[in-house]
């Protein structure tokens, strides 16, 4: 719940070390190029553009933060954007787990955005912000899906697989970053989750098993992540767009 005693102050976490295994060889995907410009640069611009973005934590590649922080300093940034940067681990759940142990103590909600989603919107940005600022305690931005969903019996690659469900696709999101929190909320979920030892694939993830509702907001099709070669097509695609008409 949040301390509606204290002034807000918003932090945004960027887990930025994954390797991009999906998206083939080369460097870790947050330093790959999208218009000449390291992916991860795009993403913690996104975030500065946010005036409800205080501090931006980047969570570099385990031993890549000397790089990263080189790059930050040699890329334009809103000049009120202070941004630190740590190593992260083995896993998405670690790598924001050391970026939340890296946010002061005056912060009192925090975002939590993947750098492989360099082209989430400002208004994506604000409306969660927003959204944690009224007292929601865990928000995602959230799309309704194109395709219908199955649930099958996961078997080897490539082999076909019973399918056990279709779930009713119109109550069902694909959810995106920047998911909002208030700090306390997600601080304890994964803490439970660490001595739990489960896995999760979201933060959202963690605090809904803490029995804390999450709620949606309306998310972007900009915000897509870059995960496979064509999304990096469409990405550079989305970008030249927003280059042409100085819309971001
Ligand atoms: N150990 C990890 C793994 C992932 N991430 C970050 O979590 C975000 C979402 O993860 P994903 O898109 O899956 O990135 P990768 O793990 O790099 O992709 P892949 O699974 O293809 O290797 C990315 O910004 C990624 O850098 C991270 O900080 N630390
Ligand atoms: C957090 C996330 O982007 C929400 O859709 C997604 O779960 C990350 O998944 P990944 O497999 O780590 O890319």
């Amino acid at each position: 719940m949040s301390d509606e005693s204290r002034p807000h102050r918003t932090a945004a976490v960027i887990p930025a070390a994954g390797r991009g295994v999906r998206l083939g060889p080369g460097a870790p995907k947050a330093l790959r190029a999208l218009g000449g410009t390291p992916m991860l640069i795009h993403a913690v611009r996104a975030m500065a553009r946010s005036r409800a973005v205080a501090l931006v934590v980047v969570v570099a590649p385990p031993d890549g933060a000397p790089e990263v922080r080189n790059l930050l300093d040699e890329h334009a940034l809103p000049d009120r954007t202070e941004v630190l940067v740590v190593p992260g681990g083995d896993t998405r759940q670690e790598s924001v787990r050391a970026g939340l142990a890296a946010l002061p103590a005056d912060i009192t909600s925090v975002l939590i955005h993947d750098a492989a989603r360099p082209l989430v919107p400002v208004d994506t940005v604000d409306s969660v912000v927003e959204a944690v600022r009224d007292g929601a305690p865990a928000v995602v931005p959230a799309l309704p899906l194109a395709d219908t969903v199955k649930e099958v019996e996961p078997g080897a690659p490539g082999e076909p697989e019973p399918v056990v469900a279709t779930p009713e696709r119109a109550r069902l999101r694909a959810v995106q970053t920047p998911q909002g929190f208030d700090l306390a909320t997600l601080l304890r979920a994964h803490e439970a989750i660490a001595v739990s030892g489960e896995g999760a694939t979201d933060d959202a993830g963690m605090v809904e098993r803490t029995g804390v509702t999450v709620v949606t907001v309306p998310g972007h099709e900009e915000a897509f992540k870059v995960t496979r070669p064509l999304d990096l097509v469409l990405a550079e695609a989305v970008l030249a767009r927003r280059r042409a008409t100085d819309v971001y």
